[in-house]
């Protein structure tokens, strides 16, 4: 992904393969027909997450290093890390309530971060089982979620302190199956976008705690300028905090897409202090969930025209943060740009 004196590098492969030599294996996000928990495996963190159906194509994320890897378990997180970057990855088991357990499993995750000294995160996937079902006491499952994040964060960064680009999706399998990248010595600038309200004020209309996280972030190791690699969120059809196009497919693409254009434009880099800029061209890692199978051509052709013919992109037909949206896309832009 990037040629830093610490290399940092996304891939996602398709079939088993070797890893290539002088490359160390932090963590492994496997997309499957079930859920495995976290474990250590071959010297990597790995998690298994229940996303796609038997008949799919399955794929595998894999986040690699040049640095040696020192892996580990930390009540229930299987985590590895180079001196530079640390991978987490954790699993909350399906349940009628997830507000404690994802404050628990998030404070286990803050402490491991605090103890191995990897204070800058720089992005967070959630993949959360009946994201739209009502838990055991009538609460929107998303809702529950934020909550326990909410109060994770408060504890922990205090009310104002902010997250980094987050993904909170559906997932096919129930309970909550997560992972995150931090690193020690980078920077991290968490961005927002001008279109839309950002997500920590969301008003109460969407639930008892709003969502905590950034529209994108920038991450740039000591000795790069500009915005480094480029995380963007999970982005969907909303302008200000509202849903827009209900019910429209090619609709909520465009504006999906044009919300992830205006997060990582020049103008909006620049607003944040970033001296520099990308387009949707630049997006080398593209995940893209889709609600209703029906609609994956409508999106496919929208993604086709939208981003570079060397992008990776890859589709899963899962539920998605409100009951209201039909797709969301996320992407990395990395640094350097090609
Ligand atoms: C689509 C949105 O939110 C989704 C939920 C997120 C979360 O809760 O971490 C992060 C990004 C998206 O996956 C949005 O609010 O715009």
């Amino acid at each position: 992904m990037a040629t830093y004196p610490h290399g940092l590098r996304c891939r996602l492969v398709r079939s088993p393969e070797a890893t290539p030599s002088g490359r160390h294996v932090l963590g492994r996000v496997a997309f499957l027909g079930h859920h495995s928990a976290p474990a250590v495996r071959a010297g990597a963190s790995e998690i298994g997450i229940h996303l796609v159906g038997a008949e799919v194509e399955r794929v595998t994320e894999v986040w690699e290093t040049d640095s040696p890897v020192v892996s580990g378990m930390y009540q229930d997180l299987a985590y590895a890390h180079d001196g530079e970057y640390l991978f987490c990855a954790g699993q909350v088991p399906e349940g009628g309530s997830y507000r404690e357990p994802v404050r628990n499993a998030y404070r286990a995750a803050f402490d491991l971060i605090g103890k191995l000294d990897y204070p800058h995160v720089m992005r967070i996937w959630h993949f959360i089982g009946d994201i739209n079902r009502a838990n055991a006491d009538g609460m929107e499952i998303y809702r529950d979620f934020c909550l326990g994040r909410a109060e994770a964060v408060d504890h922990h960064l205090g009310r104002a302190g902010d997250m980094p680009a987050a993904t909170g999706i559906g997932a096919l399998g129930g309970g909550i199956s997560w992972y995150l990248l931090a690193s020690r010595s980078g920077r991290v600038r968490n961005l927002e976008n001008p279109l839309q309200v950002p997500a920590p004020s969301y008003p109460h209309l969407y639930g008892p705690r709003p969502p905590k996280f950034a529209r994108a972030t920038s991450f740039s190791p000591p000795g790069i300028d500009g915005a480094g690699d480029l995380f963007v969120a999970g982005t969907a059809s909303i302008l200000g905090h509202e849903t827009v196009h209900a019910g429209d497919i090619a609709k909520q693409c465009d504006v999906t897409l044009g919300n992830m254009a205006m997060v990582m434009s020049r103008e909006n880099l620049l607003a944040h202090g970033i001296d520099d800029g990308r387009t949707l061209k630049d997006l080398r890692f593209v995940k893209v969930y889709v609600r209703r199978a029906e609609d994956l051509p409508v999106v496919r052709a929208a993604c086709a025209a939208a981003f570079s013919d060397t992008a990776e992109i890859v589709y899963f037909t899962v539920d998605i943060c409100r009951s209201d949206l039909l797709v969301e896309i996320e992407g990395i832009a990395p640094y350097p740009r090609s």
